[in-house]
């Protein structure tokens, strides 16, 4: 299980290989979607406690989805989150044994490596190994390694092994995907991903002055937006309004990495959330601190871990301390 202490440091040779092995690059343009079909509950993977395994590593924007709704959710003693720490050059994520996490080896099957897991979970698999991976320890595969499908499946699909109050049939309007908000919520999270949560990336990767000039354009043209949206009626403190939906889960961990990683180390440096974008900020701020949402935003944010990785992941050495406080209080 993932602990929560947010100020932590891992080994400072954790890292030194990302670069090398043009993992982010790679990254971006190989998220392939759909190569994992099947979704829980089904015949082949029903909904059952103590089945299904997450993996994660703190410091990937795209795996603190996947933690956030599990916290949100309070599938703790439904599905084990297993945290990767290390990533190694042409192997990919590994248990390193050091930093705060500290296995050595997959807690469930002993390997050393994501890719030994893949290899047995998800045979026919061709693409890069990446994290979030969501497996069935019953079946031993793979059930999806995409943070969008494996959110979505944790908002319900495990629902009927959670006490009423927590299960979105109990909720009505207030859910995490209401069906009145569904298509809305599509919507804004296809044009959120494509400008801001990997628009950030493509920013930070881009190979030509006209490819970081376009991407970081759209970037912040979707800030602007999303700083509009929040200004509209139905549309706060919250992105759908009164409560926390899908469409803030998937945003948080874009925005929450903005000012500290992506402003500098991938050059989105026309604004900063903190100065620029108030209802963004008070919006980030909130889900950070509040505590109606179980702390579930800030715990699953590993500060020193995001600094860390995204700085080897640029290609530095030197870790940038600033700005600070990482996320400004709600009274500051
Ligand atoms: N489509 C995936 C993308 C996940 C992703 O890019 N994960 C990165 C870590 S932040 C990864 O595992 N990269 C490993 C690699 O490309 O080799 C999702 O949204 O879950």
């Amino acid at each position: 299980m993932v602990a929560a202490p947010l100020a932590l440091m891992t080994s400072p040779n954790t890292f030194q290989p990302l670069i090398a092995d043009k993992f982010f690059t790679n990254s971006i343009l190989s998220r392939p979607p759909g190569a994992f079909p099947e979704r829980i509950p089904s015949q082949t993977f029903p909904a059952e406690a103590d089945r299904y395994l997450l993996y994660i590593y703190p410091g990937c924007p795209w795996a603190q989805r996947a933690n956030i709704t599990h916290k949100l959710k309070g599938l703790q003693d439904v599905i084990q989150v297993v945290v990767l720490d290390s990533l190694e050059p042409g192997k990919g994520w590994c248990f390193s044994g050091e930093g705060q996490f500290g296995h050595r080896r997959c807690p469930v099957f002993g390997c050393k490596y994501l890719k030994e897991i893949y290899e047995f979970a998800a045979p026919s698999y061709d693409c890069r190994i990446m994290i979030p991976a969501l497996l069935d320890k019953q079946t031993k595969r793979i059930v999806s390694n995409s943070s969008g499908e494996i959110t979505r499946m944790f908002i319900s699909a495990f629902d009927d092994l959670l006490p009423l109050a927590r299960r979105e049939s109990s909720k009505g309007s207030g859910g995490l995907l209401p069906a009145q908000l569904l298509a809305q919520i599509d919507d804004f999270n296809a044009f959120a991903y494509d400008s801001i949560n990997n628009g950030a990336y493509k920013t930070g990767f881009s190979s030509c002055q006209k490819s970081y000039t376009e991407n970081v354009t759209r970037l912040f043209d979707g800030l602007d937006r999303v700083e509009a949206l929040l200004s509209q009626p139905g549309h706060s403190p919250y992105l759908f309004g009164s409560h926390v939906t899908e469409a803030d889960i998937r945003l948080f961990p874009a925005i929450v990495r903005f000012d500290v990683v992506y402003h500098t180390l991938f050059k989105c440096n026309l604004k900063m959330i903190r100065y620029d974008y108030p209802r963004i900020h008070a919006w980030l701020r909130r889900l950070y601190w509040d505590e109606s949402t179980s702390h579930a935003f800030k715990d699953t944010t590993y500060m020193q871990i995001i600094r860390e990785g995204y700085t080897r992941a640029a290609g530095e050495t030197i870790v940038p301390i600033g700005p600070l406080p990482d996320v400004v209080p709600l009274s500051p």
